[in-house]
């Protein structure tokens, strides 16, 4: 078996120093928390909810070795009872998640803990820093799949990536979101997913000229080779080396040459020049490939606004680093704690009205329109609410009775979100491959309109709350008033 590092003490310190006040009280009770986020990263519509199988692991896993409880002793904070029960400590309680890849929207709960108030604190910092990353890269890499318009993108990301981890877990997001495969070898074999790539400037450089490199590549990779034409002009002598060692070599047994690769200077001048020579020599099958600094306005402009002739796109440091919205701001709030056996709503009220919780142990309900199979607006509850499809269904704006909707019985169909993951400490959650969640995210992106998913002014989404759950909030509200 792989050995896996231990990450248990990837947690912020207050998590421990909580933990030991609980535990010196004895108020180890159940608490419920809700981790969501507020706001879409580039002012986007939408988020694609990724990372939930590194939560997994991190929590199965979750313990403390010897040498952890050590260091922890080494700072004199703890006493000596609180370390013994940390040496023992396990997750035991329940977790609900949205599957990955599933589009999502702020103030819903991606995913919702309840355990002993010790375990859901110290798992915290672990489940958003996951979440938080692989959300924010997949978020950012759909919108790049998207402007591409079905040209294939690939993910070149990992050298500008903030190290290791940064790389080989965006490169799982980006292919989650659409990407179709990437240049970071070791998430091909982690994951499976397909690696990829060209050539380099040195590779050019380390030749006495062009034209040797590209025909020493040739005779390596004949059935596929991608050609960079830029080190030293693209148009004087690039696509014409190229285009030579396409007649000489390839051809002549039996090859094409798969593609040309441009990285700097006007890529829709230069791919229109270069397309143009390509077709005048009979290759119309060979790719031009475009990489340097690309995000998905640059992508949009090339197609759109200036006829850039490209049939696939290399992109690295924007996606990988989602460089415009380098955060996603996802966070873990307490919504419910046990009394006397009972669980009682808490809400976190603020000046913010953005920032006041939905209170109480909930479910996140999709509503789909009958007809168009359509997303309609999602739908916060309270666990014990009762549906029936056939009733007409109200669903109200967050904070005010007076906005709301109704969608007809008979015309919807609802969908709960959040699907067991965790019982009673037990993984209960059957993880897709990689490819089942690929798919299932391109499924669910068809139902959300056009409307929310372009990147200018998107519609906004509603995530509304049933009459029973805003009634809650709104008397939690007043009761703090
Ligand atoms: N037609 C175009 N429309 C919009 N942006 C473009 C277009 N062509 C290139 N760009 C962008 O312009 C920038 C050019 O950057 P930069 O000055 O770094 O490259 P360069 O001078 O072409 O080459 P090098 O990478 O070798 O410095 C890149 O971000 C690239 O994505
Ligand atoms: O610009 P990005 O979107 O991050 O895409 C990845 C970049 O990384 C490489 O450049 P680099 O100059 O590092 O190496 P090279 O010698 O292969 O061009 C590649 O040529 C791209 O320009
Ligand atoms: O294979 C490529 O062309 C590649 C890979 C990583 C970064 N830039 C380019």
């Amino acid at each position: 078996m792989k050995e896996l590092r231990n990450l248990s003490l990837v947690m912020d310190f207050y998590e421990l120093t909580m933990s030991q006040c609980y535990f010196n009280q004895d108020k180890n009770q159940e608490v419920v928390f809700d981790l969501f986020y507020r706001n879409n990263p580039d002012n986007g519509g939408l988020c694609l909810f990724c990372g939930l199988e590194q939560v997994i692991e991190y929590v199965k896993n979750l313990h403390f070795e010897k040498e952890d409880i050590e260091y922890l002793r080494s700072l004199q904070m703890f006493s000596n009872d609180f370390l013994d029960y940390l040496s023992t400590i396990h997750f035991t309680g329940d977790i609900y998640a949205i599957p990955e890849g599933t589009p999502v929207f702020p103030h819903e709960p991606l995913l919702r803990v309840k355990a002993p108030i010790i375990e859901a604190q110290l798992i915290e910092t672990a489940l958003l820093l996951a979440l938080n990353h692989q959300t924010l890269i997949a978020t950012k890499a759909r919108r790049i799949v998207q402007a591409s318009e079905g040209r294939a993108v690939m993910e070149f990301g990992a050298r500008r990536a903030h190290n290791f981890d940064a790389a080989i877990y965006g490169a799982r997001a980006a292919y989650i979101a659409g990407c179709v495969g990437s240049a970071t070898t070791y998430a091909g074999k982690e994951y499976g997913l397909p690696v990829l790539g060209t050539m380099a400037h040195s590779f050019i450089q380390s030749f006495s000229t062009e034209y040797d490199a590209f025909l020493y590549y040739a005779k390596t990779y004949p059935n596929n080779c991608t050609l960079l034409i830029d080190t030293y002009s693209t148009l004087k002598s690039g696509i014409k080396n190229a285009i030579r060692v396409a007649k000489d070599y390839l051809e002549p047994n039996g090859y094409r040459l798969k593609g040309v690769r441009i990285d700097s200077g006007d890529m829709a001048y230069l791919s229109k020049q270069v397309r143009k020579e390509l077709d005048q020599n009979g290759m119309q099958d060979c790719g031009i490939v475009v990489s340097n600094s690309l995000d998905e306005y640059v992508i949009e402009s090339l197609i759109h606004q200036q006829g850039a002739k490209i049939d696939s796109f290399g992109v690295g440091e924007n996606l990988i680093c989602s460089k415009n919205s380098p955060v996603f701001g996802g966070v873990y709030k307490l919504v419910a704690i046990e009394k006397d056996g009972e669980m009682i709503p808490k809400i976190k009220i603020s000046d913010n009205v953005e920032k006041v919780t939905n209170p109480g142990m909930k479910t996140v309900y999709r509503i789909y329109d009958h007809e168009t199979g359509m997303a309609q607006a999602d739908l916060l509850a309270l666990v014990d609410e009762k549906f029936d499809e056939n009733e007409d269904l109200t669903i109200y704006h967050p904070m005010s009775r007076w906005k709301y909707k109704v969608i007809p019985g008979g015309t919807y169909e609802l969908r709960e979100l959040l699907v067991p993951i965790f019982k009673r400490g037990q993984v209960v959650y059957q993880c897709p491959s990689l490819d089942g969640i690929r798919e299932y995210s391109k499924r669910e992106l068809d139902t959300i309109w056009e409307e929310i998913k372009r990147f200018a002014y998107p519609q906004e989404y509603y995530v509304d709350l049933t009459k029973k759950l805003l009634d809650l909030k709104l008397q939690l509200l007043n009761e703090h008033k």
